[in-house]
């Protein structure tokens, strides 16, 4: 049986608990099963081993973030932390990673938490993980487009998915980083190159275009939006994002105007984000809580829960483009059914058309730019320089 170990404060009650023989083999227990690079965090730490209780692993599902520590990963962490779904939570970056693991791992909350910091310690974050959600990678600032992301983020997503290929080849993905729209069609390569590729489990997070659509009709149509249901299709940029408001649930009539209106605010809602943020980075609450809704999905669906479905950037033969954005039924497998478009009205038509052309272009792009993709990985000061 694994053992987990979280580190306690000296109360007085654990300080008598190091007197006893018994405790003291129980502790040579714990250091046993400890992690390498619990073991480096504990060194920069005032609390020793010596101050544990061993634990049971809660049953549930193993999952990392790699990108823990930035704007998306904090919250995101934090969520996963609540969530009883999951049992063992790895946080990964290159920066800060100890701080926000000692951070989360204070909540009393099942899931053990354990802290990964830097390239050396990949492999040991990806070992054994069920799912990984990657929000790692630089963000927009306002004037830049995501595509403007894809010179760097295409390095880290690379160096990333090498790792999953190598230690977690059966993990379902779920793939934060921007552009989307490139950054899985990358991902893909890699697993391909390594001979790990399910497309079933690599799945790009458009989830935040999902849940701005329900907030933003929720308030046209004066409803809760927990009640609304809106498909979102296509991609994860400007006119990639195709909101099929003729399939909105429940069933209702929009006018031309509010169709136009709510269209135009959905394929906006990152860069109204980013104007908001005036240069202090994009859209990280909101969708640290899309992130955790969809990897809740994949978790119930990876548990064996019937009738899951959400939308996802997925290897797709809906359209004539190798990867598209549709409703998929999660399973054990991670995306086991993807749903046809359904019927579209006129102005949902034109607007795949326009979908479909840009869409085709940033996936395109990957092919164009295999230099990007096979470079080394991105260093700290070069994401300085970006920042
Ligand atoms: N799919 C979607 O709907 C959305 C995607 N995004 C994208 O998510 C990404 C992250 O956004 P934020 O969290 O706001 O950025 P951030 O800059 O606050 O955080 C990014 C984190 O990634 C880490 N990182 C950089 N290189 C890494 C590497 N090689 N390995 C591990 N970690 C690494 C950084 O140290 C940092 O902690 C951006 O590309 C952004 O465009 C943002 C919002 C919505
Ligand atoms: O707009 C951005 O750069 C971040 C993002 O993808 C979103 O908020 O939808």
């Amino acid at each position: 049986m694994d053992i987990y170990v979280n580190f306690l404060p000296p109360t007085p009650h654990n300080i008598q608990m190091e007197a006893s023989a018994e405790v003291n083999q129980r502790i040579a227990r714990i250091t046993a099963h400890l992690h390498p690079s619990n073991l480096q965090m504990e060194e920069n730490s005032s609390l020793r081993a010596a101050n544990c209780r061993a634990k049971g692993g809660a049953p549930g599902f193993k999952v990392a973030i790699l990108g823990a520590a930035g704007g998306i990963g904090q919250p995101l962490a934090m969520l996963m932390k609540i969530n009883p779904l999951v049992s063992v939570l790895h946080l990964y970056d290159v920066v800060n990673s100890p701080g926000v693991t000692a951070d989360i791992s204070h909540m009393d909350t099942g899931a053990v938490v354990r802290g990964f910091l830097g390239q050396p310690q990949l492999e040991s974050a990806l070992t054994g993980m069920d799912l990984v959600i990657i929000p790692a990678g630089v963000p927009r600032k306002p004037g830049m487009t995501r595509d403007d992301l894809f010179n760097i983020n295409a390095g880290i997503v690379k160096t990333l998915c090498e790792g999953i290929a190598k230690c977690c080849p059966n993990a379902i993905v779920n793939l934060i980083s921007n552009p989307v729209n490139s950054t899985v069609p990358i991902a893909a390569e890699v697993f391909k190159k390594s001979g790990t590729y399910d497309p079933k489990r690599l799945l790009g997070v458009t989830m935040l275009d999902v849940v701005r659509a329900n907030t933003f009709v929720a308030e046209v149509l004066g409803l809760d939006p927990r009640e609304v249901d809106v498909p979102v299709v296509g991609g994860h940029s400007g006119v990639t994002i195709l909101p099929l408001l003729s399939q909105v649930k429940p069933p209702c009539t929009l006018t031309k105007e509010e169709s136009e209106y709510l269209t135009n605010r959905i394929q906006n809602g990152g860069t109204e984000v980013v104007e908001a943020k005036a240069g202090a980075g994009s859209a990280t609450l909101s969708m640290a809580y899309a992130a955790v809704k969809f990897a809740d999905a994949c978790l119930r669906g990876l548990r064996g829960d019937a009738g899951v479905v959400e939308c996802a950037f997925v290897a797709s033969q809906v359209t004539e483009l190798p990867f598209f954005a549709s409703k998929v039924r999660l399973g054990r497998t991670g995306a086991e059914e993807i749903y046809q478009l359904g019927p579209l009205n006129e102005y949902e038509r034109v607007g795949l058309e326009k979908a479909k052309k840009e869409l085709a272009g940033s996936i395109q792009k990957v092919g164009n730019f295999p230099q990007t993709i096979f470079r080394s990985p991105i260093s700290w000061v070069e994401l300085q320089q970006f920042n």
